[in-house]
């Protein structure tokens, strides 16, 4: 038996009115595409191009102009498609006086869950976004990293099977950052299907499976990301501790084959993300390390 998609969206067309002009807004124009349960499927195009409303048309948070979609089979207009999923909006709004245990006990009440339950999963919901800490801080002294990691914490407290997140880590820094991404790897891990659009393209190249590219509201371009990216005609060797000899020797080798042609020899490069994440641990545990040896007056007042 065929296994049915976690989403499946089926020539979408949404249309808003225009203030300024008769004719309306095709905002998605035509938008087909296939989610399996597991995959994490990163949806990237610029502004206004029609993801944020590609993901609400998927959360029967809009009314399709035409088209329709799917969620685990369940249609997105019926409300209990709704039940399968975890949504985190691109600026979650949550009521500042509460804080942010305060906070995922409203949510985790409003699916449903109470008693002792209610509490377990509140408390691994604060441990999973490292916000055990901050607990009982209100949410209106949350940093935008912090609030975006309850705006996780709250898509989760339900166990959904399909978790949709519009921008994750929009404005957050790159250590908040990577911390999104390792959760969104572990959620992969746990068999969670995930629908994320995102600016930053590095990021979905870390943790997609698939790709869809949208312009003006069109997918123009879909598929494995492996596949998207790779360079049909060329060969990447990447070999450790060679010396100059051997280098030399693997040119002469490509430069006698007759249609081949080399590119490039050179160090690979990490990237800046990686660079600069780097040169934070370091720093962090070096304030640690110094912050425990006692400095020179410290020693000499003791
Ligand atoms: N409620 C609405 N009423 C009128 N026009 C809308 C509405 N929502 C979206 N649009 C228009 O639809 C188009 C697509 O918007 P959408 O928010 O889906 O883009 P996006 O790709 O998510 O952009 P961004 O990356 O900036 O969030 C834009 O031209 C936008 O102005």
């Amino acid at each position: 038996m065929e296994e049915t998609p976690a989403v499946q969206i089926n020539h979408l067309v949404k249309e808003f009115p225009s203030p300024f002009r008769k004719s309306k807004v095709r905002a998605v124009n035509d938008v087909s595409l296939n989610i399996m349960p597991g995959e994490v499927y990163g949806l990237i195009g610029p502004n206004g191009s029609g993801k944020s409303t590609t993901m609400k048309a998927l959360l029967g948070l809009l009314t399709p102009t035409a088209g329709s979609c799917f969620v685990f089979g369940k249609n997105s207009l019926k409300t209990d498609s709704r039940q399968d999923i975890g949504f985190l909006p691109e600026n979650p709004y949550f009521y500042k006086h509460l804080n942010g245990e305060e906070t995922l006990r409203f949510y985790a009440k409003l699916c449903g869950l109470r008693g002792k339950q209610l509490h377990q999963r509140v408390d691994e919901m604060l441990e999973m976004v490292s916000l055990e800490d901050a607990r009982h801080r209100r949410i209106g002294g949350y940093s935008k990293g912090m609030l975006q990691r309850i705006g996780l914490a709250q898509a989760l407290i339900h166990k959904p099977r399909l978790v949709i997140l519009d921008e994750p880590t929009a404005g957050v820094d790159p250590i908040g950052s990577r911390m999104i991404r390792d959760l969104i790897v572990d959620l992969k891990q746990q068999g969670v299907t995930i629908f994320l659009c995102s600016h930053l393209l590095e990021q979905v190249q870390e943790v997609c499976d698939q790709v869809g590219i949208i312009f003006h509201g069109k997918l123009v371009k879909e598929g494995k990301l492996n596949d998207l990216i790779a360079i049909e005609n060329q060969t990447e060797i990447l070999i450790q501790n060679a010396d100059a000899e051997t280098l030399e020797r693997i040119r002469g080798m490509i430069e006698q084959q007759g249609s081949a042609q080399l590119l490039n020899i050179g160090k690979p490069r990490t990237t800046l993300e990686r660079l600069f994440l780097d040169e934070a641990e370091k720093s962090q545990s070096s304030i640690h390390t110094s912050s425990k040896e006692p400095t020179e007056k410290g020693a000499s007042d003791a």
